[in-house]
């Protein structure tokens, strides 16, 4: 395969004809150390910048804290999200995930204040119990802690969005549309009956329809909830009273933006639960160590399991354990942009058009930053960091909407773990699932016991 002649100045090889590098761009992405394999070797081979022909695309891979810089705070728009077309008509063209520009920030602006620390509040009663709940069921049992830890997050957000209830005829239909949806990302982009993507498209209209009905009920004041989508259709509808009328969103973007939250929330934040188990497991100085804040938090109260606001708001240690693990599994491997513009990183001339791609586990493996970075070392977060040397939740314009939920579910999630329960792995294989989300092949199966 030749390049395209303005890419003949980017070091690297493209591969064979047609499949480009793809196969063992695939092959390597689902070995222990994933991606970064692929990426290491070519690094070492071309630098910090080179080029590959993957998964149908010319792409320019790139690392490190001045690239971060360039392609995430987006400076004078020159970069957009690069989603796959499975994804983008999966998602919907209104989907935050396919804005740019002043778009993309109104956006934001309306979904900040549901997701802010304020408006999660009243979620987090729901969580603390359905935590509690889900782990008496795991005492006693072998668990595939990324299956339970799905069915948990899934919870949640249905709970938050549409106030779902937990269990019933609605949930099970929920999970199972979103589970199709979830699959049809990574498929292959052929639209006809029996392959993935078109079960995908199915899927997610059977979900629009279910969200259209809960829509009209909401409008006619049939059914008043304190949910995200409440918030916004009383703030943001298109009939709504309150509100600017420059944020009015169509129930296509609404919809569109619910399946967004859903689809960005669900798999990252289960992912990262079961990476958070599994290094806990591995490194019981650590586990003691958090055992030890959270079983202060219960001493103060006599061993009751009420858990409160401000105390779920005051774990530094967990906050710190939460991070390491993001840094260490490095749950988004990569971060997928498209030039907008021309532009020059590194040295290298880079043409509006082209996909480039920023590799996060090697900035989250810099020693120079991370002294040994295989180690799971918490009080790597004691002091802040350097701009850009930790990307778990991203940064800039498009860093993750989600983190306060995020590190809320996984908060009080942790704290009734690790106050209650051991637990014991079945299988230590390290390899994960060839999917965008790092997830353990194994689902991580363990033993748990009560302490
Ligand atoms: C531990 C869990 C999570 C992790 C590790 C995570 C990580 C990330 C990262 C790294 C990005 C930036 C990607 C990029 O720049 O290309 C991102 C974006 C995003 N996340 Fe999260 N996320 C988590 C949970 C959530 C949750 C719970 C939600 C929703 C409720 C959410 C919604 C989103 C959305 C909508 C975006 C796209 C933002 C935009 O394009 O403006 N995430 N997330």
């Amino acid at each position: 395969r030749t390049s395209p002649k303005e890419m003949e100045a980017i070091p690297g090889t493209l591969g064979w004809p047609i499949v480009g590098e793809s196969l063992s761009f695939i092959s390597e992405f689902s070995s222990p150390a994933g991606i970064y394999s692929f990426i290491n070797k070519r690094q070492k081979m071309y630098g910090k910048v080179f080029k590959s022909y993957v998964l149908g695309r010319y792409t320019v891979f790139m690392t490190g804290r001045e690239a971060s810089k360039i392609l995430l705070t987006g400076k004078d728009g020159i970069v957009s999200l690069n989603l796959f077309y499975t994804g983008q008509q999966v998602l919907g063209p209104t989907s935050l995930l396919q804005q740019t520009g002043d778009s993309h920030k109104r956006l934001r602006r309306l979904i900040a204040e549901p997701l802010s620390l304020d408006g999660l509040k009243k979620y987090f009663q729901f969580i603390n119990s359905l935590a509690i709940e889900t782990l008496d069921q795991w005492s006693g049992r072998e668990v595939l802690v990324l299956e339970e830890a799905s069915t948990f997050t899934l919870k949640v957000i249905g709970n938050m969005i549409i106030s779902l209830e937990p269990t019933g005829e609605e949930q099970e239909k929920f999970r199972t549309n979103f589970k199709i949806i979830s699959g049809s990302f990574a498929s292959l982009p052929f639209k006809v009956p029996g392959t993935a993507f078109y079960r995908g498209i199915q899927a997610r209209d059977r979900m629009y329809a279910m969200l259209d009905s809960i829509i009209d009920q909401r409008r006619s004041g049939k059914s008043v909830k304190q949910d995200f989508l409440q918030s916004l259709v009383k703030k943001h509808g298109k009939d709504a009273l309150e509100g600017d009328d420059d944020d009015k969103l169509t129930d296509k973007q609404l919809k569109d933006n619910i399946l967004t939250l859903l689809v960005a929330g669900h798999d990252t934040t289960t992912a990262a639960l079961t990476w958070l188990l599994k290094y806990l497991q591995e490194n019981p100085a650590v586990l003691e160590r958090l055992r030890e804040e959270h079983r202060e938090i219960q001493a103060r109260k006599q061993g009751t399991l009420d858990l409160t606001w401000s105390e779920v708001n005051n774990m530094p240690y967990t906050v710190k354990v939460i991070s390491e693990t993001l840094r260490m599994a490095t749950i988004l491997p990569w971060f997928s942009r498209k030039a907008a513009q021309d532009f020059e990183i590194e040295g290298c001339k880079i043409k509006k058009g082209w996909s480039l791609n920023l590799d996060v586990v090697s900035i989250h493996r810099d020693p120079t930053i991370f002294p040994n970075p295989v180690k799971f070392d918490p009080s790597r977060f004691d002091e802040p960091l350097k701009p850009f040397s930790f990307l778990g939740f991203g940064s800039g314009p498009r860093m993750c909407p989600g983190i306060n939920l995020a590190k809320l579910e996984i908060s009080v999630f942790l704290h009734h773990l690790v106050c209650r329960y051991k637990w014991t792995p079945l299988d230590t294989d390290d390899s994960v699932q060839p999917t965008l989300v790092r997830m353990l092949k194994n689902k991580y199966p363990v033993t748990v016991e009560a302490l």
